[in-house]
């Protein structure tokens, strides 16, 4: 092992310089007035007390006062003929709807043509002239899709239509939330949606006054739903639950329903491009998480709806969620030859749709989610890819499907990788669903979903897409791989940090993957991972409300992190001192996260006086070891095997330096949340690591952590000796780090900014 711990190292050695507290600036405006106000009146100020000439200035004053005056009556009488219209608008509206008998499919109320998916059309590319009626259609249609097929149709009409009238809004989204009933819940606050949008209550799909459909010939059908899935005997009890579902998202029709409307809403951030989004994960936190996928899952959506998109995430049902409910809605698949039935659930949350499938396969999972053995898993992701896909056409969220136009899927990880492979193979070829896209997710590409070429006979698809997934590698030789099939077919990629796409170019980086990735280059993006600021925060988090914790802020951090910290050494049973740094690790124990250098690292840190916590779960052998560290070092060590939220909560907020040697990071979250809490980076400086962590300069007092080139013991001793002779010496440049990195605004909001940019990019790639 090296010693050469403290040898001055460019910026991470501290020079004593003297130091400068560093403190936020409060901004505070007074009367209420507006930045660009105050400016204005300070201007006003300013030139009439420099010109010295009273007199002229208090006519000036008076005659902005007569102006204003003038404006203002303007203003009234404006707002009055506005009042007087809407009256005219509503009465016209009114005797309208009187004389309104039945639904005009939605055909007339189409205006964008550009952006709406003619999906009669989508159905000519089959069959360009057999043109017929519903009933025809009904007859022709083969049983796999038939009736229930005709009511997509109707389905996403009915949504497109929706869609074109109202873009859900920022504000339509608080409003509805706000007026829904709401229920506390483990993640926030579940909406009850309210009664079904008037638009839909009034408006009964007739499907004879509807333009004919065009006729879709048996043998086409049977080429794009390859034993797809079946109708279920509990079809006919959707409609009826439905009922019980209907608000969500379409909530914001209300909105629209008056033309003139005096008190403007702001326009969604994402302006004109609002979509509808579908994010599907294997894992979705709350209810379920064994990883960094889970928290996307369960946070980034949220902030795409934020900016005005109608979102849902689609994830498997492997527990009794309180919050979903049934939506009545039910079919069946074919996996592997089997039928098999899932239900759809629903729940409305932070205005997105959370759409859960139900199935004897999922039940029973949540704290083995990627268990079973390759078969067993390759099914599971077969049927949820399956399920998915067709969300958009059969679950109706607050009583309106979302359609397939104008729609992207966000699938993630290999997991889902064969979603895209499905909506190109299943409806694209053959016409279908021509104007939604697909984006895939890498966020780990370590796991692949690989097995034996035989394994293509699980995932049901034509003999020519065998192709995109053979995959040739000198160690596996060549194999079936689902994560190349995914990063082929989908109109986009995107990764989870910038340094992580540029290591997936690399041999070392692509894990086999990197030729593949290389040739779709063009299609690749990094956007670092954003952190969900409700659940990751010190000073509304949860689990810092008892048993000796506390909430904290950057204002409170000196008194609250000390008092958490205390906490955090008293539940563990390590001595309580606060005059020793505490250092945390969390995450699976896999050699990803670099376990095996912490090990190499103890005997050094023991010689110190410090403490260390270890929170994981993962291959048994590295779980081995921690306990084996606890028995050890009893008094400086804990070693906690177990997967816990509220754990890795409190360790984040009572630790003072966390550590993150990981192997490879796509984007790492551990270390966001802490420099959120005020605890201080060590890091293994690749992929997102490097991207977040900037390392420490002492001379400048800027950076936020500290960060080691090769993942080698001797350099995250090297790191994190200098770390805690910061800790030890220079309390001003610890409270500098700490500032820095709890001042960040490290929300999802950028992210989703960049996503979006994305999705608009897949919408028009053609
Ligand atoms: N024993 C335990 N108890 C409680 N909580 C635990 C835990 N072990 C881990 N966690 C939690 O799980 C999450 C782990 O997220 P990471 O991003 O650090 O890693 P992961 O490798 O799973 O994710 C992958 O996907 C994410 C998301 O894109 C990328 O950031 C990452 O680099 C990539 O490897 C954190 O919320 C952490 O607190």
């Amino acid at each position: 092992m090296e010693n050469s711990i403290l040898l001055p190292t460019g910026n991470q050695f501290h020079p004593k310089l003297p130091f400068l507290a560093f403190r936020p600036r409060k901004l505070s405006l007074s009367h209420g007035f507006t930045r660009e106000q105050m400016w204005r009146i300070k201007k006003v100020k300013a030139t009439s007390e420099s010109s010295g000439e009273d007199e002229e200035s208090d006519d000036a004053l008076k005659a902005t006062i007569e102006k204003s005056k003038k404006v203002l009556a303007m203003q009234k009488d404006l707002l009055q003929q506005i009042a007087e219209r809407r009256k005219v608008v509503t009465s016209i509206k009114s005797s309208l709807e009187d004389a309104k008998g039945t639904f005009d499919g939605g055909n007339g109320s189409l205006s964008d043509d550009d952006n709406i998916p003619d999906v009669d059309k989508d159905y000519d590319v089959t069959s360009p002239s057999a043109a017929t009626t519903v009933t025809d259609v009904q007859k022709n249609t083969p049983p796999a899709i038939s009736q229930d097929f005709v009511e997509s149709k109707r389905e996403v009409k009915r949504d497109l239509a929706d869609e074109r009238a109202t873009p859900l809004s920022r504000s339509s989204i608080t409003a509805s939330s706000q007026t829904s009933s709401t229920i506390g819940s483990a993640k926030g606050t579940l909406n009850v949606p309210p009664g079904t949008p008037k638009s839909s209550q009034e408006a009964p799909l007739d499907v004879s006054s509807r333009k004919t459909l065009v006729d879709i010939p048996e043998k086409k059908i049977q080429s794009y739903v390859p034993s797809l899935r079946k109708e279920s005997s509990a079809q006919s009890h959707v409609k009826q639950k439905n009922k019980n579902l209907e608000g969500s998202s379409a909530e914001a029709n209300e909105e629209t329903k008056d033309p003139v409307d005096v008190d403007e809403k702001p326009p969604p951030l994402a302006g004109t491009n609002v979509m509808n989004i579908i994010l599907v994960a294997a894992e979705c936190a709350p209810w379920s998480k064994t990883g960094g996928l889970g928290d996307v899952a369960g946070a980034l959506p949220k902030a795409l709806a934020r900016r005005g998109h109608r979102v849902m995430v689609v994830a498997p049902r492997y527990g009794n969620y309180p919050e979903p409910q049934d939506s009545g809605v039910r079919k069946v698949y074919k996996v592997d030859g089997q039928d098999v039935e899932v239900t759809y659930f629903q729940a409305y949350i932070d205005g997105v749709d959370f759409v859960f499938i139900d199935s004897h396969m999922f039940r029973h999972m949540e704290k083995n989610i990627y268990g079973g053995n390759r078969v067993d898993i390759l099914k599971r992701m077969v049927l949820f890819c399956k399920a998915a896909i067709e969300v958009p056409w059969h679950v109706p969220c607050g009583g309106v499907c979302y359609g397939d136009g104008n729609l992207v899927f966000i699938a993630n990880d290999w997991h889902t990788a064969l979603l895209p492979v499905y909506l190109k193979a299943y409806y694209r070829d053959n016409g279908m669903m021509k104007y939604t896209r697909s984006v895939l997710v890498i966020h780990n590409i370590a796991h692949q979903g690989r097995g034996p070429l035989e394994d293509f006979s699980h995932v049901d698809l034509p003999p020519h897409y065998t192709d995109p997934f053979r995959l040739y590698d000198p160690i596996g030789g060549e194999h079936f791989n689902i994560f190349a099939a995914g990063l082929k077919t989908a109109d986009r990629i995107v990764t989870v940090s910038h340094g992580y796409s540029w290591e997936l170019k690399t041999s070392e980086g692509g894990w086999g993957l990197h030729e593949i990735i290389n040739e779709n280059g063009w299609k690749l993006r990094g956007i670092v991972n954003g952190i969900d600021t409700k659940d990751w925060n010190p000073e509304l988090d949860v689990h810092l409300q008892s048993d000796g914790y506390v909430n904290y802020s950057l204002d409170t951090l000196q008194t609250g992190k000390p008092q958490c910290k205390a906490a955090l050494q008293k539940e563990l049973g390590l001595p309580v001192r606060d005059d020793l740094p505490l250092i945390g690790f969390i995450g699976r124990l896999d050699p990803q996260k670099g376990v095996d250098l912490i090990a190499e690292a103890v005997p050094w840190m023991m010689g110190q006086d410090v403490q260390l916590v270890m929170l994981g779960t993962g291959r048994p052998d590295l779980e081995q070891m921690l306990r084996q560290f606890e028995c050890q070092h009893n008094d400086k060590i804990r070693g906690w095997v177990g997967f816990s939220v509220k754990t890795s909560h409190r360790i984040t907020a009572g630790a003072d330096i966390l550590l993150m040697p990981s192997r490879f990071e796509p984007c790492g979250l551990n270390q966001l949340y802490a420099m959120k809490y005020g605890t201080i980076p060590v890091v293994h400086a690749v992929g997102g690591l490097r991207d977040t962590v900037q390392p420490f300069d002492p001379f400048n007092e800027t950076g936020l952590g500290w960060t080691f080139r090769r993942a080698e013991a001797n350099q995250l001793i090297h790191a994190l000796g200098n770390c805690l002779l910061t800790y030890r010496q220079y309390k001003k440049s610890w409270e500098g780090l700490q500032t820095r990195g709890m001042m960040q605004d490290l929300s999802w909001d950028n992210a989703a900014q960049n996503y979006e940019e994305v999705l608009i990019a897949a919408k028009y790639q053609w």
